[in-house]
């Protein structure tokens, strides 16, 4: 290795350093609401990057409020125990014996694993559901199918939040790390898509952008043509496309446009499986996945 390599190394670092500036100038103090989906968490070391990610955002200044998914893992367990289980237009049927099995897979397990690693770097994650200190109020909603509601049975949308924990977890500093399960106003519990959960928490927090890490590298306007990928849509065209959107994408883009439509400046859909993929997407200037701004 010659020195002028050498050289020309360091300088490639600094340039990659000095590019987060303007973007720590512009986000600090700011919350970002970062969805971890199920299918983003596919290996140890990705999800010890968006640990590390996380704790990075909190010592620059800005704050991050996670909100996670498990799909994949409330499969797996639901297999494992022998009780059936599908999607309906991208939202799981949830009878009173899955429901069970929901809370115990986000709350008791990917919840507490993602808060782990967080603290591995320090005192920062503190795990909440939406049960706790009245964070959401479910209603039960439908799934649509061909336009047709459909009944879902214990899936809930966000009627109501209240941010009260997690602002209090913010202002000491911590990253609050949320399970998106929560009580309608009966009390009984409902399965929120974790999606449409960061929305709604994204929109009351007054968050200056939602962050959604998924196993695609963005939005593909014509799925599964991976030339069609889309780097930045308005809230407008997303509402036009939405209806030929299929399976996951679907309560994925709703709460996309929901967010920005609702005063989030705006909703990145970015691909998990690329590690410190939050980071590529906060801090640099090029183009990361799909970006929803309001029209
Ligand atoms: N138009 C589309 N663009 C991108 N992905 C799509 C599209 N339509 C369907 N998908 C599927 O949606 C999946 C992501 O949704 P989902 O499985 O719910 O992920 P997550 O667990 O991250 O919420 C992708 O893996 C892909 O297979
Ligand atoms: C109603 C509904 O479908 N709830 C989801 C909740 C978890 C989730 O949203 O996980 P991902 O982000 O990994 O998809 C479910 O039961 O799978």
């Amino acid at each position: 290795m010659s020195a002028v390599d050498d050289l020309a190394r360091a300088q490639a670092r600094a340039e990659t350093l000095i590019e987060a500036l303007p973007w720590l100038a512009r986000l600090s103090g700011a919350t970002l609401v970062v969805k971890y989906g199920g299918n983003a968490m596919i290996d140890p070391e990705l999800q010890r990057a968006f640990a590390a990610d996380m704790v990075f955002l909190r010592y620059v200044g800005i704050k991050p409020v996670v909100v996670h998914g498990g799909g994949p893992q409330i499969s797996a367990m639901l297999g494992r125990l022998g009780i059936d289980s599908e999607f309906r237009g991208g939202l799981r049927v949830t009878t009173p014996e899955a429901m069970d099995v929901v809370r115990m897979v986000l709350v008791g397990q990917v919840g507490r694993e993602l808060v782990g690693l967080i603290n591995a770097h320090g005192p920062f994650a503190v795990g909440l559901s939406g049960e706790d200190a009245g964070l959401f109020t479910a209603v039960r909603r439908p799934a649509y199918v061909d336009g047709e509601p459909v009944d879902v049975g214990q899936v809930g949308d966000v009627e109501s939040v209240n941010t009260s924990a997690v602002t209090d977890l913010i202002a000491a500093g911590r990253i609050p790390v949320i399970s998106t399960v929560a009580p309608d106003a009966d009390g009984v519990l409902h399965n929120l898509n974790a999606d449409t959960a960061a929305a709604a928490l994204a929109i009351a927090l007054g968050a200056r952008k939602l962050v959604v890490l998924t196993d695609v590298p963005g939005l593909y306007a014509n799925w599964p043509d991976t030339d069609s990928l889309v780097s930045e849509i308005t809230a407008d065209e997303l509402a036009e496309l939405l209806p030929s959107l299929e399976s996951g994408m679907v309560p994925k883009m709703e709460a996309c446009l929901r967010a920005v439509r609702g005063g989030v400046p705006a909703a990145h859909v970015v691909d998990g499986r690329v590690a410190h993929s939050t980071l590529l997407e906060v801090f640099t200037s090029e183009g990361f996945g799909t970006m929803v701004i309001n029209s």
